[in-house]
């Protein structure tokens, strides 16, 4: 038996002394919710909704209180079996005496003296556990560098808010508690890290937060994990000055909404943003649109089902790059003079109220900050105020021009009296109508003015550019020749006999919809996450910087999983040239997720790819082999679901949770479904885009919607569909073999559906 620490029963101490304190804080804050809550109600009774009122001020500093509580017994609840996680013994520089900080997912202090009793993760004095060797170390809080020396890094392992074990980390042992981490099954569902973030990792969730950051990092590197990690750490360290409702993160689909779910809450941060780039576009644009389905052209070009595959890539590349988008901006340079007025503004035709020089001045230069068409609304409510001022001046020189007319003409005495009652009717009429006028058209004329600008929508706009070769050829000529401008039209146009667009249409509707109408302020977030970012284009990362007004990105991605990189981003270097110059750029080497016999496996797949990337390193953790197995077709599909089913029944034996059948494509998964039909035991489910897994199934699911998911245990299979050298095709493999966090194997007709005569010898087991 394992010898217990010496410091065991001191520590097991400390925990009931901090759950103890916990209880009496959670008590005493829900009776000062209370308290909250009926002065709240108290103040709301008095209140007259007059900002400068007392009741209303009180109301809004109780809900801000009530709020804080609430949030805090939240926390504190959360945190209860767990308070702690990791402990270190610090000296600051010129101190005498020690510190000891416990480290968790959030603060409590002592209500008295104001230590702290759990120090919060994503503190600034955290750090050192995170980066800092012991001995000495230094950190950073609020540009301030602090000295000290570190004496002990300790960790916890508590269950049920029992301590359990107890974990001293020096120099010269390896972070155990990471082994056992990862080690440990998958629920597929991602989990939060706080307690083993590793020092690369650390440096990227807390990189400066005032600039945007791009990630390339290797398959399970924990991309996915640290990007929400650093939006936890955001909303810690900007808790007053932004609402977690202002932060979005980007998804490639529900399905993975639905993965990173569960951790969302553990970090604080569930009540951010989740969508994916098609929804979010679609809230923009604020319209249902059918749209083709995005997956399609990836199967098309898997399924090598294009005549001409270089063109339909070269199109798929183009409608996503910035040259597009520069034809777009020519484009919108265009539209924004036809919204000039070019006539001056009349009330009725004699008066003229405000210049056309004076509008255009207005439009093109005093409201650059907002989209064309409100700019216009800004006209149309300078020319409403002035026809309400300059009415009353108008009619007021009309009254005294006409009542001078009437006196002069009384008091000529030289007129012939019914001449002069003619004369004076005459005039009189004309003054009614003169004023009948002016009130009629201060009524109406702003309206009639500005009906005649034009009023398109954003589909009219699109179309007009995308489907008629004038205009397209107009200002896409610099960049495309004439068959490329004919290629491109002729497929918009066909889009558009069919009331359909796709994907790669909507970087070109969100952008045009930022500059024409404007998005929503609800949903323009502050502050981003893109995930699996090497499937945007270039267009689309510069559309929603753009429509959000703000570089506050935090994207990653790998280059090695781009499977949509006919359309996608090809160099990230690009990226941060073009689109965000103030990005930081950081690699991310280390795969956490799979044993070492996996990834290097792996690895020599990725080498098969048109460009180099560095060789994946895994953290040190063995596991089996990967092993090919060749179907044995005798006995048909029950055969072969027999083998996957013995298979998959020993992993279950064997501890392992989460199991995924893997294929190709989708019509390969629905053929295994049907196979696996045939054995009566196994609960399979098919994963489709839109659904949740489910825990206890074996699913099946397609090698690209597989992407950024993991299970314990991953079995590859060919039945119809083999993996070619094609880049796509590797990709794909090798997304699909760095899913698993132990075990792979591969089932097919021959080592080579899988590519791995290009493995080196030794590497996978081979039974034939
Ligand atoms: N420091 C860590 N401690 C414990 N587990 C970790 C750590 N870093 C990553 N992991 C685990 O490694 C796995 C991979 O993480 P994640 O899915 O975030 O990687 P990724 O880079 O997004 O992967 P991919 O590109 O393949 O989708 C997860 O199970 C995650 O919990």
């Amino acid at each position: 038996m394992k010898k217990k620490h010496p410091d065991f029963d001191q520590e097991a101490e400390r925990l009931s002394f901090t759950k103890k304190y916990m209880d009496i804080v959670i008590k005493a804050t829900e009776l000062d919710e209370e308290s909250f809550k009926s002065s709240f109600k108290e103040a709301l009774d008095g209140t007259d909704f007059s900002d400068s009122s007392l009741s209303y001020l009180n109301m809004l500093t109780n809900a801000n209180m009530l709020q804080r509580t609430t949030e805090e017994i939240r926390s504190l609840k959360k945190i209860y079996h767990k308070p702690y996680f990791a402990r270190i013994d610090y000296k600051r520089a010129g101190k005498e005496e020690e510190e000891v900080l416990y480290f968790g997912k959030a603060s409590l202090f002592d209500r008295e003296t104001q230590d702290p009793i759990i120090v919060d993760w994503r503190s600034p004095i955290a750090n050192l556990y995170y980066d800092g060797r012991l001995g000495e170390v230094e950190y950073e809080a609020e540009g301030e560098t602090y000295d000290g020396y570190l004496s002990l890094k300790r960790q916890y392992i508590m269950e049920d808010g029992e301590l359990q074990d107890i974990r001293d980390v020096d120099l010269t042992t390896t972070d155990e508690l990471l082994q056992e981490s990862l080690s440990g099954s998958s629920s597929n569902r991602l989990t939060d890290i706080v307690s083993t973030i590793q020092e690369e990792q650390n440096r990227i969730i807390r990189a400066d937060l005032n600039k945007p950051i791009i990630v390339q990092g290797a398959a399970g590197s924990g991309k996915t994990t640290i990007a929400l990690h650093r939006i936890s750490y955001f909303i810690y360290t900007y808790q007053d000055q932004f609402r977690p409702e202002q932060l979005m993160i980007l998804a490639p689909n529900n399905l993975f909404i639905d993965y990173i779910s569960e951790v969302l809450p553990e970090l604080g941060v569930d009540r951010i943003l989740q969508t994916t780039f098609i929804d979010f576009v679609l809230s923009c644009i604020g319209k249902k649109v059918k749209l083709r389905p995005p997956s399609e052209k990836l199967m098309g070009f898997i399924n090598h089902e294009y005549e001409d595959p270089e063109m339909v890539q070269w199109l798929a590349s183009f409608k996503g790059s910035l040259e597009f988008k520069d034809i777009i901006d020519r484009y919108l340079s265009d539209i924004l003079e036809t919204l000039i007025p070019t006539e001056d503004f009349y009330l009725t035709s004699k008066f003229k109220l405000y210049t056309a020089e004076k509008m255009e001045n207005l439009i093109r230069n005093e409201y650059t900050y907002l989209p064309y068409y409100r700019r216009v609304e800004k006209v149309k409510s300078v020319l409403q105020n002035y026809v309400r001022t300059e009415k009353k001046v108008l009619l007021h020189k009309v009254e005294r021009f006409y009542d001078n007319k009437l006196d002069k003409a009384l008091f000529n005495m030289n007129l012939d009296p019914a001449k002069r009652k003619s004369y004076v009717t005459k005039a009189m009429d004309k003054k009614d109508a003169m004023i009948e006028e002016i009130k009629r058209e201060s009524r109406t004329a702003v309206n009639a003015f500005i009906r005649k600008l034009p009023k398109h929508t954003l589909f009219h706009y699109f179309k007009e550019l995308v489907t008629d070769r004038a205009t397209f050829s107009k200002y896409a000529s610099d960049y495309l020749d004439d068959y490329q401008i004919k290629y491109f039209v002729d497929h918009q146009v066909k889009l558009h006999r069919q009331k359909q667009y796709e994907l790669e249409d909507l970087a070109g509707l969100l952008y045009l919809q930022h500059h024409l109408y404007g998005i929503d302020k609800e949903l323009r977030a502050r502050n981003v996450v893109i995930d699996e970012a090497q499937d945007y284009s270039y267009f689309q990362l510069a559309a929603l910087k753009s429509a959000l007004e703000t570089d506050m990105f935090t994207i990653v991605g790998d280059l090695a999983q781009g499977i949509h990189s006919y359309r996608g981003i090809q160099d990230w270097n690009k990226v941060k040239e073009a689109i965000f110059p103030r990005a930081a750029y950081t690699t991310l080497q280390k795969s956490y997720r799979t044993t070492v016999e996996i990834m290097e496996s792996a690895n020599d797949i990725l080498k098969l790819l048109p460009f180099e990337l560095p060789k994946v390193e895994p953290v040190v953790r063995h596991g089996a082999k990967p092993t090919f197995h060749k179907w044995s077709t005798s006995g048909g599909a029950a055969e072969m679901a027999g083998m996957l089913e013995a298979e998959i029944e020993k992993l279950y034996k064997d501890g392992r949770k989460t199991i995924a059948v893997i294929g190709k494509t989708e019509k390969e998964c629905k053929k295994i479904e049907g196979m696996l039909g045939k054995v009566t035991d196994l609960k399979v489910q098919l994963l489709l885009e839109n659904e949740e897994i489910n825990q206890e199934d074996v699913v099946i699911v397609h090698a690209q919607l597989a992407k950024g998911l993991e299970f314990d245990a991953v079995l590859l299979c060919t039945l119809d569909e083999v993996f070619t050298e094609t880049e796509i095709d590797v990709k794909l493999l090798y997304v699909a073999m760095t899913r698993p966090l132990h075990h792979l194997s591969f089932y097919g007709n021959d080592k080579g559906d899988f590519l791995l005569e290009h493995v080196s010898d030794g590497k996978i087991l081979i039974e034939e």
